[in-house]
């Protein structure tokens, strides 16, 4: 029997790493940043509210408003070559690509915005990957973030006939690879500080508490990550969660208000970090370096230090490679 001309030709069999990262705006400016608000903020996901009551919401109100007020913030930390998670989420997948040679195809996809998932997924296996492991970029599971890409995933190999094999590389907030990446990415951002911090807070991304009751294990695991560091630096860590929208309840204590009551306890030198996110971003970049700084020194604070994310700096990258090279067992 002669195989039809739009058979997919059968290529080298090869295998993919899809590093997934969150998703960021095209571009700083107000049509841009709405664009990618309404895909992110209409991630039921994301927000766990019924559309019915929800839609009207983001589209009569939040997508008004916001893209404005985002887009001005984002142009305060654009980068010559684009959005920060864009520009090292990016140079995370070309340094991981060198790590592990031809063996190998990695790249990377964002879950709202381009590159997407399922773009990447089809190239791939355009490509001839028949074995992709998809790796979210988040070292704390909520549903918010690893289930949706791992959801999007599945859903872009529901289209094919002929899928690829998939693999998920598990969250991985208390290995000892990312513990130890860390500890020492901080150790040397604090050796580089003209003083020594009166308290360090480790800042993570917020979620409703509604989760956290409902089973998300996110909280627990932010505060897991936060007690092996604390033990691995031989230091304190004060935990706090940024970034809060919306009026549910947060999880507490919210990094703004930590900020502000450390230097009225007449803490007067912070550090602070956001180790849930692996790569810089407007709320590490804006949030925290920026405004932290602003409600720290309003509150009495002198000397204030944001140190960054892991981004594609070595001990980073010798974090992933390590987490990558375990899920290919049996692959490689
Ligand atoms: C209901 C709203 C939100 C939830 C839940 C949420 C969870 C969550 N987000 C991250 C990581 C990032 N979030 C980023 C930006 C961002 N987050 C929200 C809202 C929720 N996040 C909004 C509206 C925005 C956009 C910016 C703004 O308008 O303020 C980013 C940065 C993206 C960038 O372009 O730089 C990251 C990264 C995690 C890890 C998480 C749950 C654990
Ligand atoms: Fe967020
Ligand atoms: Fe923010």
């Amino acid at each position: 029997m002669n195989i039809p001309a739009n058979h997919p030709p059968i290529k080298t069999p090869r295998i993919g790493v899809l590093l997934v990262n969150l998703g960021t705006p095209e571009a700083p400016n107000a049509p841009a940043v709405r664009r990618y608000l309404k895909q992110f903020l209409s991630d039921k996901r994301v927000v766990e509210i019924p559309s019915l009551i929800w839609q009207p919401i983001l589209r009569g109100i939040i997508l008004n408003v916001r893209p404005k007020k985002s887009a001005a913030n984002y142009a305060k930390i654009w980068m010559p070559e684009g959005s920060p998670l864009a520009v090292y989420t990016k140079a995370q997948a070309e340094a991981l690509q060198a790590r592990l040679g031809d063996a190998v195809d990695v790249r990377y996809a964002m879950r709202y915005g381009q590159p997407s998932i399922e773009r990447q997924l089809a190239a791939m296996k355009a490509d001839g990957c028949n074995r992709i492991l998809l790796a979210p970029l988040y070292p704390q599971y909520s549903g918010a973030t690893t289930a949706t890409v791992v959801d999007e995933a599945f859903r872009s190999l529901a289209a094919m006939r002929w899928q690829p094999a998939l693999r998920t590389m598990p969250t991985y907030h208390d290995d000892p690879a990312y513990i130890d990446a860390l500890a020492a990415s901080l150790k040397s951002e604090l050796a580089k500080l003209d003083f020594e911090p009166d308290a360090i807070i480790a800042s993570f991304h917020g979620m409703p508490e509604r989760t956290l009751h409902l089973g998300d294990p996110y909280h627990c695991q932010c505060h897991k990550t936060a007690r092996l560091l604390s033990e691995a630096l031989g230091k304190p860590l004060t935990i706090a969660f940024q970034s809060r929208f919306g009026r549910a309840k947060w999880l507490e204590p919210s990094t703004e208000d930590t900020i502000k009551r450390l230097a009225e306890e007449g803490k007067k030198k912070i550090a602070i970090f956001a180790p849930g996110f692996s790569a810089d971003c407007l709320e590490t970049l804006e949030e925290l370096a920026l405004q932290g700084k602003e409600q720290f020194e309003e509150a009495g604070g002198e000397r204030y230090a944001y140190l960054p994310c892991l981004n594609a700096d070595a001990a980073g990258m010798e974090m992933l490679e390590t987490l990558v090279r375990r899920e290919l067992s049996g692959w490689l």
